[in-house]
């Protein structure tokens, strides 16, 4: 489903015109087109039959005007510089619009997890921070989890970094880290959490009823599967879901369930079989007919240029919820434009994440840790102070909420960059 538009030029294609929009500077482009640093490592790794094989490694940081840059790292073959600078780019966006004080940084390794052993994977989890741990800091820059990473990953990057540190115990240098090394509650959840933050006001704006709603949910990852846990939360039904495993018998499916899925039985399921294929109590359909079933929402949460202009041709639904980063190309996004698709922008749905990570960094600075209530809490009332400016500057301007999600970005990395004499 790939697209000739690499998603650095769709992130570029965006901000040019908010930033045409808002009338600035053309200095403000310039600077946020391309990221600031970009490091491109080798990383060996003597693998279990005594062969060493080299890996591909990247960590992009995209602007710092507002702070240190923060941002996952990927473990995924099809990583690559122009992906990761992209994301970075992004991250600098969504912390802008959240207001918290990071810039945004991006980094990954181009490799097919699953095809290692857990040594493998560790060896070359080390020699990712051993090939840029001098780029890293708790004032510098703060990786945390993304697609196929999570805290057993961060906990290898933290181990190697604070050897590597002087063994000075700067755990505020990762974030998504498990509870017992400095990890916060509720960052495991805080994507999906985040997501139905943004859909329900979404859905009240334009009046869809979210018991009523009908949903397609794609993947079932980190901020799919807890999308779906807070959606059935709200007394929302989610009837249809687009998978991807490594099994045969699965490969790029979809499933449907009368009743809709439950977050507990999918999750028990997959622990059980290592896939979802052949999940009880619901009927396989294809991957072409999820993409043309009639939705309210769809929440597309799995890897960017999913929705292409020949996917948005095709789909019916009232609003899109943009789990991933980057799952529509440019030209898709037009053909929503014109058929009055609304879209929650990757850099408001998704944003929950880092803004949880964030809250992991405070609490590391204090070593006083909040419970999961005090963080989500604190996580809604974030979130709708930025759901709220994104939709008066929308209102203003009369755009859409992508453009003003990303206006509203801007403004705050803008201003910083004038302060700071750089534009
Ligand atoms: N984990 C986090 O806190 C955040 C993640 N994101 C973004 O959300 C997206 C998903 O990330 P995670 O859930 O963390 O990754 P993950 O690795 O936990 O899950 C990705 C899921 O997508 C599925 N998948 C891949 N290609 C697919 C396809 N063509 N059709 C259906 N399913 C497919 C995989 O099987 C897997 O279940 C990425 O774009 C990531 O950058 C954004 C903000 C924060
Ligand atoms: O939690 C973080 O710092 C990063 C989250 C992330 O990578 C993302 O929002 O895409």
């Amino acid at each position: 489903m790939s697209d000739t538009l690499n998603p650095l030029e769709s992130a570029q294609i965006q901000i040019k015109k908010a930033c045409d929009k808002l009338g600035l500077n053309p200095a403000v482009y310039e600077f946020l087109k391309e990221p600031q640093r970009v490091i491109e490592i080798s990383i060996p790794v003597k693998m279990d039959d005594g062969s060493l094989k080299i890996f591909k490694g990247y960590r992009s940081a995209h602007n710092h005007a507002l702070g240190p840059s923060k941002g996952g790292v990927r473990f995924h073959p099809d990583v690559n510089i122009e992906e990761v600078k992209a994301l970075s780019t992004w991250m600098s966006l969504k912390s802008g619009l959240l207001a918290i004080p990071y810039g945004g940084g991006k980094g990954g390794i181009a490799v097919d997890p699953s095809k290692l052993s857990e040594r493998e994977l560790e060896s070359l989890s080390r020699g990712y921070i051993r090939g840029l741990y001098k780029y890293l800091g708790e004032r510098i820059d703060i990786p945390a989890p993304d697609v196929n990473t999570n805290g057993k990953i961060m906990s290898y990057f933290i181990d190697e970094y604070i050897k590597l540190n002087g063994d000075k115990e700067d755990i505020g240098t990762f974030t998504g880290k498990p509870l017992i090394l400095g990890g916060s509650l509720g960052r495991n959840e805080a994507t999906g959490f985040g997501l139905i933050i943004a859909t329900k006001y979404t859905a009240n704006e334009i009046g869809i009823d979210l018991k009523k709603a009908r949903i397609g949910l794609q993947g079932f990852g980190n901020v799919a599967s807890f999308s779906l846990k807070y959606l059935n939360e709200q007394g929302a039904k989610i009837q249809y879901l687009s998978i991807r495993d490594e099994s045969e018998e699965c490969g790029r499916s979809a499933l449907y369930s009368e009743e809709g899925f439950d977050y507990d039985s999918l999750q028990a399921y997959r622990d059980e079989h290592k896939t979802l294929a052949g999940y009880p109590n619901a009927k396989k359909i294809s991957d072409d007919e999820f993409w043309s079933t009639e939705f309210d929402i769809l929440i597309p949460a799995a890897l960017e240029n999913i929705i292409t202009e020949k996917i948005a041709k095709n789909l019916n639904v009232k609003l899109i919820v943009e789990g991933a980063n980057g799952p529509t190309t440019p030209e898709a996004d037009e053909i929503l434009n014109e058929k009055n698709i609304e879209v929650i922008p990757d850099i408001l749905a998704n944003s929950g994440g880092v803004l949880v990570s964030y809250y992991e960094w405070v609490q590391n600075q204090y070593g006083y840790y909040w419970t999961q209530e005090d963080v989500q809490e604190k996580q809604e009332k974030d979130m709708l102070k930025a759901i709220e400016g994104i939709y008066e500057l929308k209102r203003e301007y009369k755009t859409n909420i992508r453009q003003a999600a990303y206006m509203y970005a801007i403004k705050r990395i803008a201003e910083a960059m004038e302060l700071r004499g750089w534009i």
